[in-house]
């Protein structure tokens, strides 16, 4: 006998052996019996009989009972069922692989049907967003990308309930894992990220990989939505949750007993949804002031499912993506995990750059163009703005040799001028192969096609203004749009909806431009009074700022349901705004006089400059001002970004110069407000025209290094250069070292939590060393080793000024400790230091502990975390008894027992200056922590 023959007669003593296992696990029962009577192993009355019976699992003990009755091979074939039709099977796939199941060669012949409705949906639902999802639709209804030729990773910082950074996602598998998980009892996993920074296409992207059953996920289910399609319903409208999943991702069919949906209320954990752009509808969700729903068999408002989804009222367990603007307000006790998307790193846009352009001489072209603006870089690390350019740079050097991308101060209007001209020029000219390469003439193409502009623009306009994203055929008949027209790539379809029973319906390619052709009718508008191009101005300064604190996003947005939510994100009104402010800029009136009257673009452009003025002015006055030790501070709002994006667009050296001169705090703070790299130019227009020095305070935002050279020539007149969690490598401090030793102005210098190395420490080295007035250098978290922790203690120990040093979280460990201990030594001035959490052991305590004895200046010493033992205990104790000017030592988490604790406790007695001595968190039970706390000044928290 073979061995295929051994492994066939065992088949039937499995069954037998595992009959147990099989009860409990095999669901699915008809598509069981459905394949052995195709197969002629059970007749009508056999499965009749199954089917009478009551339970599940008497009925697959009746299955197993018949086909063990039939013999060897119907026993196998049951087997053969399990392993072809694995999805619906997919917690029996393990016990195959135990009993290490391989078909024979007969058994492999016979046919098999799924006819399991649930697998079936999963299947299919797989096959239409496999379909649906493995393009990016770029240029309209034109041009379709591969979603895998142009997908290009880009960075996922993912942040705690504080939004402090917890590392960067590394693959997609772990934005819907365990990992970063804040709030366990939270469903939602909330990606945020800026205009175009690629929410969308990352859903798009997780929804592809799962199709393909490459996401390490059990989900058997996956449901898409845009959150803008809930807006479309009427206020009316109600629809039961069956409709809302099937009717918007696909029916299942032969499911005539409700089994897919029934599993789905049973097993929602099995179950992913997407959900992208919350921040569309947050408004109208918060105005429908959502009364509870939770029966699953309701109808109700698509918009009151949503919530009841998202709060987890509905489908409690099922796991869901999020995805919203920056700063749109979410209840915190429903998110699981946040994630923050920030755009391309130069290595990502290198990726970029290569999978775009197919060819050799355009990617060199491209790079080397880069390579010399950094804030072109710093537009392009978002991929929006990255793909416009690259496309239109692709699209206008194919038709015209002399084409390079504009060089410095290229703004957003500039990026979006190039997508238009690109889409105009395709109804103006034949297919470049067939023509002579031409001269490119900008403003001819946008004179030419002036007529479709002009109507999209107007379609841009109407849609902002009633607040919709999305338009329909009579729209945009109303606005003279023709079929042609919609084929130069201004709208696509959308074709979500189509099964409403309505024609198709359209949105802009994308929102951005939506916001830009507003703005352009804006301009356009010959008939409505000048002061109409204001209309958005007043809308944003209407509603209310909100603040740019941390801790604000973790509130839950209130609101009153009868006024208009004042934290609704108004981006897109923002950028009409600021789109206006470009297009009626001096750079652009060589364009746009051949499409307006000049003497209306004159009174649109003086209108608007006064009335940037005047809020300009208004707005810095009214910001709230707060006295600190080195003046006046002012914490400026989310709305101070927009206006000096505005003033950016508008090139206007006039109002930069006022903008400067209105800042009357010495120090600005502009933490947390959600600064990327592209805003830095902006930030660098105003603050040249600045005669006063000034500090910056920019911790927390998206700077990166693109930025920091943006910044340099405003480094000269900075007092307080805080850059703080910014994504700073050591390039980024090649630059400050260049500008803050040329011009000698720093004081406080905060580079904590970025990526500086021991190169970069070197060169911060030579700050401490050549800037005079240097008090603060806060260089904590980054990646320093001893050789860095060498060069910073030499520097210091040469400095008078300086006495404020964080080092927190390095690694300089024994050999960087002994280098500060000498720099301590004698130290005039030298009052806090941290080195806390740097792997320093008892021997380098040691130093430290011998080296201050000389050391009367020193007040604060921190070495929390790191690996001291008793043996420093001793040394330590010396120093305390040598009665210094400390005041407060904090030695938490380290690993002293009570015998070294004795030491320090004993030597406090005899010590008048020092304060405290904080040793939580080492080796000592509570009982002795009590013990100690209570008989000396030893501090436990
Ligand atoms: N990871 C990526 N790889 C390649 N291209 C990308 C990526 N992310 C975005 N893009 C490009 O940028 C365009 C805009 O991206 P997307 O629509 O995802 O932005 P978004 O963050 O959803 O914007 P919004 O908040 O305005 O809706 C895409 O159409 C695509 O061309």
């Amino acid at each position: 006998m073979g061995q295929t023959e051994e492994a066939k007669a065992s088949c039937l003593d499995i069954l037998n052996y595992h009959r147990e296992l099989l009860v409990s696990r095999l669901r699915s029962i008809q598509c069981i019996v459905d394949n052995l009577l195709a197969c002629g192993y059970l007749c009508e009355e056999e499965v009749e009989i199954v089917q009478q019976t009551v339970t599940k699992a008497d009925q697959v003990r009746k299955i197993l009972e018949l086909v063990q009755c039939k013999g060897e091979e119907a026993c196998e074939y049951l087997i053969y069922i399990i392993y072809k039709v694995c999805d619906a099977y997919i917690d029996l796939q393990p016990w195959l692989k135990e009993i290490n199941y391989n078909p024979s060669n007969a058994i492999s012949v016979m046919k098999v049907i799924n006819t399991d409705p649930i697998s079936r949906y999963s299947g299919t639902l797989r096959h239409e967003m496999s379909r649906d999802t493995c393009f990016i639709m770029l240029y309209g209804q034109q041009e379709e990308t591969r979603l895998e030729d142009l997908y290009t990773d880009t960075q996922m910082e993912l942040l705690n309930d504080c939004n402090e950074s917890l590392g960067f996602v590394e693959s997609l598998d772990q934005l819907l894992g365990d990992h970063a998980v804040f709030n366990p009892q939270g469903e939602i996993v909330y990606v945020m990220g800026d205009a175009g920074v690629g929410k969308s296409i990352l859903l798009q992207k997780l929804q592809n990989l799962w199709s393909k059953k490459e996401l390490q996920t059990d989900a058997i289910f996956f449901f898409k939505f845009r959150c803008r399609m809930f807006s479309v319903f009427k206020d009316t409208e109600e629809i039961s949750l069956r409709d809302l999943l099937f009717k918007y991702n696909c029916y299942p069919d032969c499911d005539p007993d409700n089994e897919v949906f029934n599993y789905i209320l049973h097993f929602p954990e099995k179950v992913i949804f997407t959900f992208d752009g919350y921040d569309e509808i947050q408004e109208d969700l918060d105005l429908m002031n959502v009364p509870e729903m939770v029966s699953p068999e309701d109808s109700a408002h698509p918009l009151q499912l949503l919530d009841s989804l998202l709060c987890g009222k509905l489908l409690k367990g099922s796991q869901k993506v999020l995805t919203a603007r920056t700063g749109t307000e979410i209840q915190s006790r429903v998110i699981r995990k946040k994630v923050v998307l920030r755009g391309f790193s130069p290595t990502h846009l290198k990726t970029y750059i290569n999978l775009h352009f197919k060819e050799q001489e355009h990617r060199e072209l491209v790079s080397v163009q880069l390579d010399a603006s950094p804030h072109l870089c710093g537009l392009c690390s978002t991929p929006l703005f990255c793909w416009i350019v690259f496309k239109s740079f692709r699209h206008l050097h194919t038709m015209h040799d002399s084409f390079h991308l504009p060089d410095t101060c290229i703004t957003l209007t500039d990026i979006f001028l190039l997508l238009s001209e690109v889409f105009l020029s395709r109804s103006a000219s034949p297919a470049p192969s067939l023509l002579k390469k031409s001269t490119r003439c900008a403003s001819e193409t946008f004179r030419v096609g002036l007529r479709p502009l002009a109507a999209f623009a107007k379609l841009a306009l109407q849609g902002l203004e009633r607040g919709s994203f999305i338009c329909n055929q009579e729209d945009i008949i109303a606005c003279g749009l023709t079929e042609e027209d919609l084929l130069l790539g201004f709208l696509r379809p959308v074709s979500e909806y189509d099964d409403r029973g309505s024609p198709a319906n359209f949105e802009f390619l994308h929102i951005t431009l939506q916001s830009f052709l507003a703005a352009f009718a804006l301009v356009l508008d010959e008939q409505a009074a000048t002061n109409c191009i204001l209309k958005f101005f007043t809308e944003c300064s209407r509603r209310r700022e909100p603040s740019c604190l941390p801790f604000d996003l973790c509130i839950s947005g209130s609101s009153k349901p009868s006024e208009k939510n004042p934290f609704a994100t108004n981006e897109h009104l923002q950028f009409t705004n600021l789109f206006l402010c470009g297009l009626l800029s001096k750079a652009h009136t060589g364009l746009m006089v051949y499409l307006v009257s000049p003497v209306l673009l004159k009174k649109k452009r003086t209108l608007l400059k006064s009335y940037l003025s005047t809020s300009v002015k208004s707005h810095l006055r009214g910001l709230p001002h707060y006295n600190i030790e080195e003046g006046k501070k002012v914490h400026v709002l989310p709305n101070f970004l927009w206006m000096l994006r505005c003033v950016f667009e508008t090139g206007s050296k006039d109002i930069a110069q006022m903008t400067a001169k209105g800042i009357t705090a010495s120090l600005i703070k502009l933490g947390y407000c959600n600064v990327y790299s592209g805003d830095c130019t902006a930030l660098n227009f105003v603050l040249q025209h600045r005669q006063k020095l000034l500090g910056l305070d920019m911790d927390n935002n998206n700077i990166s290094d693109y930025g920091v050279k943006q910044l340099k020539p405003s480094f000269c007149k900075m007092t307080v250069v805080r850059l703080c969690v910014n994504h700073l490598s050591d390039s980024s401090i090649e630059v400050l070292a260049e500008e803050l030793c040329k011009h000698k102005v720093v004081e406080v210098l905060g580079l904590y939590s970025n990526h500086i190395t021991d190169v970069g420490a070197k060169l911060v080295a030579q700050i401490i060393e050549e800037c005079p007035k240097l008090r603060v250098v806060k260089i904590g978290k980054n990646k320093i080793t001893s050789v860095g922790g060498r060069y910073l203690a030499s520097a210091i120990q040469k400095s008078t000024s300086i006495f404020d040093v964080g080092m927190w979280g390095n690694s300089i460990g024994d050999e960087g400790a002994q280098a500060f201990a000498e720099a301590l030594r004698h130290h005039p001035r030298l009052t806090n230091l941290s080195l806390s959490a740097n792997g320093i052991t008892s021997k380098g305590g040691k130093c430290l502990a011998e080296a201050l004895k000389e050391n009367s200046v020193l007040r604060i010493f921190w070495l929390v975390q790191n690996e001291l033992a008793d043996d420093a205990a001793p040394h330590l104790a010396e120093l305390v008894k040598a009665n210094t000017g400390l005041s407060h030592l904090w030695l938490i988490s380290n690993r002293f027992t009570v015998r070294g604790i004795e030491h320090l406790a004993e030597a406090l007695t005899n010590n008048t200056a020092l304060k405290e001595i904080c040793i939580k968190g080492n080796q000592l039970s509570e009982e002795e922590e009590k013990q100690y706390v209570a008989e000396k000044r030893l501090r436990f928290h």
